[in-house]
């Protein structure tokens, strides 16, 4: 007698009898637009008319004994027979029609298969329309906050289009960069605060071999002395006495298999530098209070604001870590230093904040003047509170010009750089070079970074330019 479902060993007496199968499917065919059966070679075996006229069939009889894969290309009977297991409910395409199947498999009395039935529920999904489209749109809600919940894992933000900058000096930054994504070496990062050295770290990151895995940070100046060894390697079970007896991963567990950034590795205690450089040295750690060590795998990118061969020079860092940690380095210069760049960076913060805030600004070509009369000592960030600070302070749909920039730039006088301690003569050749660079940035701020017409406003052709950019960089 055959069943819908498999009865071993007797345990289910409720396996659908022949008479039960002879009066349900009579009522399932009339209800459903369709329906098939085929055996366990996938043959056809039984094909109603009001399916064969919706597969564009001629007639049923001549499909029986057919394979149901030519007749029906995305039937998925052959895994309801492979597995023995129902499909209940699937949406199914054929011939540009989606069809919604139930497909169940059929078991003798000794629980092996013998075969599979289907029955198309709906060949017009017009009524199940707001269904599918909440389906659609959870299934893509469930998409991107996987996507957002692997990134956070990850611990990482950014991507190497976040690091904004078209001038030399941020495309070489960008070049070097890339380069750092392709080979897995120890990379320092040098800047001053609020250059992008967080930003880069985790764009090399997500760039490299190692992004699936994580990416961990440390800010060596945000730790106290004391715990920083906890914080790198971690403490064993019952380090220490009192309350938290449990162990605790430290820095370097947690970035096993991916990249730990070492923020400000300049300020890392001596003693605690000898540490570094041993883990880095042998590639295992030592939890604080054990007295086993654990193999890690983790790349190292280091940033500092700091000069580390001046700390050298003083006995303030050790040269071997220094070596150690500065395979590649990537100078990222500060925003001064760029100004051509001024224009689309405060574009891109501009869109920032205003995802923050709803309202848009936009700045005029006076206003990028007005900020590149400033010295940046805090570089981006500084920048980014500035252009905050006057869309804050700006009238409705007021444009941000160099008075609305004026209103809230801190004053010169506590930005002039330091005062240029050089001889007062100085060979020719050097002066008019940098009279030249400095027209050069100044026609680039003015034209917003666009070369062409930068070149148009110089009285050079763009190629002359691009070679002057090319020797400044
Ligand atoms: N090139 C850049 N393009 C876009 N945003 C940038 C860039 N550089 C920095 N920023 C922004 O400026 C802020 C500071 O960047 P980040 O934390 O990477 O700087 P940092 O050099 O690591 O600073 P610190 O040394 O103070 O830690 C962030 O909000 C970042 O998004």
């Amino acid at each position: 007698m055959s069943q819908l479902f498999p009865n071993k060993n007797n345990k289910h007496k409720t396996g659908l009898t022949r008479e039960l199968i002879d009066a349900l499917v009579p009522l399932f065919e009339e209800a459903s637009a369709g329906a098939i059966a085929v055996d366990t070679e996938c043959r056809i075996t039984w094909l109603n008319q009001s399916y064969a006229q919706l597969l564009g069939l001629a007639d049923a009889e001549g499909a029986i004994g057919q394979e149901v894969g030519r007749v029906i290309p995305h039937t998925r009977m052959p895994e309801v027979i492979a597995t023995g297991k129902p499909l209940l409910l699937d949406i199914m395409e054929h011939q540009q029609q989606q069809l919604v199947v139930t497909r169940l498999p059929f078991y003798d009395e000794s629980g092996q298969i013998v075969g599979a039935v289907a029955f198309v529920l709906y060949d017009d999904l017009q009524p199940l329309t707001p269904l599918v489209s909440k389906f659609r749109r959870l299934h893509q809600d469930l998409a991107a906050a996987r996507k957002a919940l692997a990134s956070k894992s990850r611990g990482t933000r950014y991507n190497l289009t976040d690091f904004i900058g078209a001038s030399p000096a941020a495309l070489e930054v960008k070049r070097r960069a890339r380069l750092a994504s392709g080979r897995d070496v120890p990379v320092l990062l040098l800047g001053e605060t609020g250059t992008g050295k967080e930003v880069l770290a985790q764009a090399i990151h997500s760039a490299s071999a190692r992004a699936e895995k994580a990416f961990v940070g440390v800010n060596v100046a945000a730790v106290p002395e004391n715990l920083l060894e906890a914080e790198f390697f971690g403490v064993a079970p019952g380090a220490y006495t009192g309350a938290d007896r449990r162990s605790r991963d430290g820095k370097f567990q947690l970035a096993n298999g991916g990249t730990l950034f070492l923020d400000e590795v300049g300020d890392m205690p001596l003693p605690m530098q000898a540490k570094l450089l041993r883990a880095l040295q042998e590639g295992e750690v030592e939890a604080l209070g054990s007295n086993r060590v654990t193999p890690v795998d983790v790349r190292v990118i280091a940033a500092t604001s700091q000069n580390l061969e001046a700390m050298i020079a003083e006995g303030q860092f050790r040269s071997d870590l220094y070596y150690r940690l500065n395979v590649l380095e990537i100078c990222i210069p500060p925003l001064r230093e760029r100004v051509a760049d001024l224009g689309v960076v405060s574009e891109a913060l501009l869109g920032e904040i205003w995802d923050g805030h709803g309202r848009r600004r936009e700045i005029t070509d006076s206003g990028v003047a007005a900020l590149a009369s400033y010295h940046w000592p805090g570089n981006i960030r500084e920048l980014r509170n500035v252009l905050e600070r006057a869309m804050t302070m700006a009238e409705a749909d007021e444009l941000l010009d160099a008075d609305a920039i004026f209103r809230v730039l801190p004053s010169s006088a506590d930005s002039q750089p330091a005062p240029v301690t050089q001889a007062f003569t100085r060979p020719l050749a050097r002066v008019v070079a940098e009279a030249e660079a400095e027209a050069i940035e100044q026609a680039l701020v003015a034209c917003r970074g666009n070369r062409t017409r930068a070149a148009r406003l110089l009285g050079i052709s763009r190629s002359v330019l691009y070679e002057k950019l090319a020797k400044m960089s």
